[in-house]
């Protein structure tokens, strides 16, 4: 609400005492008064009603204050409280108009408003103006008397740290100089103050302790208007610049700033309403917890909008943000540069435990971004360890130095990229997440040398493997009494070769020495594992190579070629020396010799299996006896590749599976000794010729007996064929007779019966088909060539067909 006229003036408090906030609000805004800090000053009236108050105002501050119309007669203009900006006086002065004191419209008892608006205009403003009669001064029933005393009364209810200037303005002033009123008026005003009950504490205290008391008179301004205009300019001049030290708003303490005026004002009439006791530094306290809230309040809100600090908070979520320390530092520093600003006129307690309270919230909302931030910083520095490991690894450095010296400048870079996203306000210790990243690089480190550690072993035992597996395979094979030594040498030899470059490699790594000799010695060990194993394995395999042995020694001499048994070998000494051969093997088979003990497995195995002249018959029954054992003399358990009685047991089937191999060649021999022998002995021959000369004579006298001869010894062999007498005594002579006995006549009689049947048939099938005749069953072995024949026999049907008899000489 506003009345007429270039200057607003807007009604704070209604008649009825209702405060019109939101018309403060708009006031405030309307003449800038947030922006003033403490530089502003408030000026009220007090004054009977109808004294010209409303006129003074607008003369003094060009305002436009309602005033009451000459001509309508004297009654009430003002209700409540109106308030406006004094135009053109700097600072920013803020001027109210009071209603009138005894005013006839609330009647003579109710002075509870008059009492209340003192109350307010004594606590918010800095001067107060008392309106008054010349006429009243000196006057026992002066208007103005019991407003000076209900003044006086609230000062008391105060508790203001400062003084207010009185200012008695004295209208329609007579012809008496100010200086002859002036005394009487402070005298009056000390009798009224003088009167006033007061609480113990100011029972002594003098009226200046609380008012600066001014006084000036002014003419009629009905009456003269010109002096009145002139003076009102003068007393004008004295409103700028008002709250300069010695100025009628000087004392500055306890002024609430600007901001607060409105909520300040508010308060300061809710509890006057409210009857109760106003302590202005306990308001100013509360005013100043208030404000510097909703300030604080205001910043955080504009803090979580600001567009940058939601660029960085985003950005931060998926990658590092460069500069994000100065970023933030930044933000927080305009935020909280704006609070201090706004809030600098509050109380300094109060303020600045808002501004820490603030500053905690920021901080809080800004927390997790550097969380994120310190987060990709410890990625960001793990991930460029891990590649600078690799490079330096690759590029040949010592696994212990690249680890140290990269840790080292990964932690430097991790301290320069932390200092950058350091918040200047926060002080936030880094020392827990570089912590983690030193925990995240020795993991690293860690599980790169396990790797790297285990590569190398895999690497040597590989190579060990290799240079191990197939020699020490071919030296089992060749079973000698220098297998053993020659694996041992063997062993020691790679052995030695492999643990040296491995010792080298490891230097690297800069362990401690008994972890290098550990892991030295697992090496060596793995070496006897490779050799232990494939002895093991060739245990496995003893019988096929035992047989292989013999087999090879058996039926090839000397120089490696295939036995043909003529008769002229000693199969029994070839045997010998062949079984010698494959029980050496599997005594060298028996157990793994790595440590150069000696045991007599040997021995054992040939005396209680091969020797069966040498040694005495005790020995023998020893050796018998250490074989029925399932361990050696001598020969520790982990050592043993194949125990005695499994010796045994293997020899026996050795012995079985190659008997067959012997006794072929024994029937072989036979039989080649009775091909090479078809001629009878020397005297079997002169007794022949001897005896047979008569019928030799007898022969060539007569040769039909020749042909006689001839026909028999066919006949004979056709029987021979036919009754098959050769198979018919191999189940033994007894049966064989038996046999033939049945067999004899039908067999002569169907012989004799075909030979009557050929002599009919013109053509034999020996000429038909002369080469069946000649046909014989191929040889496949010498024991059956020398006795194979071949007899072409013709079928009922007529088909003929090559029947091979075979005369296993060594059956
Ligand atoms: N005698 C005399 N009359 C004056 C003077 N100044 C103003 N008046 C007259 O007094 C009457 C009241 O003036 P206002 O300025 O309205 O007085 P007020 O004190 O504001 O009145 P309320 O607001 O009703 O309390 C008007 O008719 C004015 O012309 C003055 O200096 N002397």
């Amino acid at each position: 609400m506003s009345k007429d006229g270039e200057c607003c003036s807007t009604h704070l408090i209604e008649g009825d005492g209702t405060f019109n906030a939101s018309g403060l609000e708009n006031f405030i805004k309307e003449v800038k008064l947030s922006e003033c800090g403490l530089s502003y000053a408030v000026v009220s009236i007090m004054g009977p009603q109808s004294s010209g108050k409303s006129t003074l105002l607008n003369h003094l501050f060009h305002t436009n204050f309602r005033e009451m119309d000459a001509y309508r007669g004297r009654s009430q203009t003002t209700k409540g409280i109106w308030m406006a900006r004094c135009a053109g006086i700097e600072p920013c002065t803020i001027v109210m108009d009071l209603e009138g004191t005894d005013g006839r419209e609330r009647g003579e008892d109710d002075t509870a408003f008059e009492k209340q608006s003192a109350l307010f205009a004594l606590a918010v403003s800095d001067i107060v103006l008392i309106n008054m009669w010349c006429h009243d001064i000196g006057r026992e029933q002066a208007a103005n008397k019991p407003l000076l005393k209900t003044v006086f009364q609230v000062m008391m209810r105060l508790f203001s740290p400062r003084k207010t200037t009185l200012m008695f303005v004295i209208r329609d002033k007579t012809r008496t100089p100010l200086e002859n009123l002036e005394p009487v008026l402070r005298e009056d005003v000390q009798k009224i103050w003088d009167s006033v009950p007061k609480p113990q504490a100011h029972k002594e205290t003098p009226l200046s302790e609380f008012f600066n008391v001014e006084v000036v008179a002014l003419s009629s301004y009905e009456e003269k208007e010109e002096q009145f205009r002139e003076q009102v300019a003068s007393l004008r001049q004295r409103f700028n610049q008002s709250i300069a030290p010695g100025g009628l708003a000087g004392d500055r303490r306890g002024v609430v700033p600007a901001s607060g005026f409105s909520f300040s004002s508010q308060e300061i009439w809710r509890v006057i309403k409210e009857n109760k006791d106003l302590d202005l530094p306990a308001h100013k306290v509360m005013v100043a917890t208030v404000r510097c809230e909703e300030i604080a309040n205001e910043k955080y809100s504009s803090f979580t909008a600001n567009k940058d600090w939601l660029e960085v908070e985003e950005a931060v979520q998926s990658h590092p943000v460069p500069g994000f320390g100065k970023k933030l530092s930044s933000i927080l520093d305009t935020c909280l540069s704006e609070y201090d600003a706004e809030a600098t006129y509050f109380e300094e307690g109060v303020r600045s435990s808002k501004r820490k309270q603030l500053e905690e919230k920021l901080l809080q909302i800004v927390q997790p971004a550097y969380q994120s931030m310190l987060g990709h910083i410890r990625s960001r520095t793990l991930d460029k360890f891990k590649d600078a490991l690799d490079d330096a690894l690759k590029g040949g450095q010592g696994f212990a130095v690249a680890a140290r010296y990269s840790t080292k400048a990964f932690l430097k870079f991790f301290d320069e990229e932390s200092a950058d996203a350091i918040i200047k306000q926060a002080n936030w210790d880094t020392a827990k997440v570089r912590e983690k990243v030193q925990r995240d690089i020795d993991a690293h480190i860690a599980a790169v040398r396990t790797s790297k550690l285990s590569e190398l072993t895999t690497t040597y035992e590989k190579k060990l493997s290799e240079a191990l597996s197939a020699p020490v395979e071919a030296l089992l094979d060749g079973a000698s009494d220098d297998t053993w030594p020659s694996i041992r040498k063997l062993l020691q030899r790679e052995s030695e070769a492999a643990v040296s470059g491995f010792s080298t490699a490891l230097s690297g790594f800069e362990m401690d020495e008994q972890d290098k000799d550990k892991m030295i010695s697992s090496l060596e060990d793995y070496a006897r594992g490779i050799v232990e194993g494939k002895a093991k394995e060739e245990a496995g395999r003893v019988m096929i190579r035992m047989k292989d042995r013999f087999t090879t020694l058996f039926s090839q001499d000397s120089d490696s070629m295939p036995r043909i048994w003529t008769g002229k070998e000693d199969i029994r000494a070839i045997t010998k020396t062949a079984r010698s051969a494959s029980l050496k093997m599997l005594s060298v088979m028996s157990a793994i010799r790595l440590d150069d003990e000696i045991d007599n497995i040997e021995n054992t195995l040939s005396l209680a299996l091969v020797d069966s002249n040498s040694g005495s018959a005790s020995n023998k029954a020893a050796s018998l006896d250490a074989l029925a054992s399932s361990t050696w003399e001598k020969v520790p358990a982990s050592k043993t590749l194949i125990t005695p009685v499994q010796c045994k047991s293997l020899w026996r089937q050795f012995k079985t599976e190659t008997e067959y191999t012997v006794t072929q060649a024994i029937a072989a021999q036979e039989a080649s000794k009775r091909s090479n022998n078809w001629m009878p002995p020397p005297w079997a021959i002169v007794a022949i010729i001897l005896l047979g000369f008569n019928e030799f004579m007898t022969l060539l006298r007569n040769p039909l007996w020749l042909l006689v001869i001839f026909v028999g010894y066919l006949l004979t062999k056709a029987l021979w064929v036919q009754l098959d007498i050769s198979g018919e005594f191999r189940h033994g002579a007894l049966p064989g007779l038996l046999s033939l006995s049945t067999k004899f006549l039908p067999t002569v009689m169907n012989l004799l019966k075909k030979l009557a049947e050929e002599g009919q048939v013109p053509t034999s099938t020996n000429q038909r088909n002369p080469s069946l005749a000649s046909k014989s069953f191929p040889s496949g072995s010498s024991d059956i060539s020398s006795s194979a024949s071949s007899e072409v026999i013709s079928s009922e049907n007529g088909t003929e067909y090559s029947s091979p008899i075979v005369h296993d000489k060594t059956q």
